[in-house]
């Protein structure tokens, strides 16, 4: 039997550039990744992708667009892990570093897509273009896509 766990990941992006947070520690660590977290008993998704974005990178919107949703297997595990993605393009704040994340700015034709997770690269492209989509990932282990699916839909 499989069980999920509901998380959120939120994509600031402007014209020319994307904030991404450099992982300082837990799940992901030492890899450039969206602000988010896992959404708390009483909260909804949206509630979560706003308080984890403020809480990593000390940016607050108002506007987030779903885009995406990720289920993540890893191999030998029966936790699903259910991503929630959104995109933001209107936002109040500076980046500041957290305890959990370094977040910088990256030219949108020099993301380090080595530095990220390996899945970020076919979808990313997606969200950039505000194409809506719908995957899924099998890992095995941190590194290695076993197995996926990726489709864009008309709503999420
Ligand atoms: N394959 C993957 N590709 C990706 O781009 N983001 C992923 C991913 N797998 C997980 N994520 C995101 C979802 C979520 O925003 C984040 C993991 O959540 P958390 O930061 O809450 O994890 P932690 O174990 O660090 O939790 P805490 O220690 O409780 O803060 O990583």
């Amino acid at each position: 039997m499989f069980t999920s766990k509901l998380l959120t990941l939120v994509l600031v992006v402007q014209p020319q550039r994307i904030l991404l947070g450099m992982k300082k520690r837990g799940f992901g660590v030492g890899r450039w990744n969206g602000f988010g977290g896992k959404v708390q008993p009483g909260e909804t998704i949206e509630e979560a992708a706003k308080r984890e974005l403020w809480e990593e990178s000390g940016l607050t919107t108002e506007t987030l667009q779903k885009i995406g949703n990720i289920k993540f297997e890893f191999v030998g595990s029966t936790e699903l892990l259910d991503v929630h993605v959104f995109r933001t393009d209107v936002f109040k704040g500076d980046p500041t570093e957290s305890e959990e994340m370094r977040p910088e700015w990256f030219a949108l034709d020099k993301i380090p897509y080595d530095g990220m997770w390996p899945d970020d690269y076919l979808w990313l492209p997606l969200l950039l273009q505000k194409k809506k989509f719908q995957a899924y990932f099998k890992f095995e282990g941190h590194d290695k896509i076993v197995d996926y699916t990726l489709e864009e839909v008309e709503d999420v």
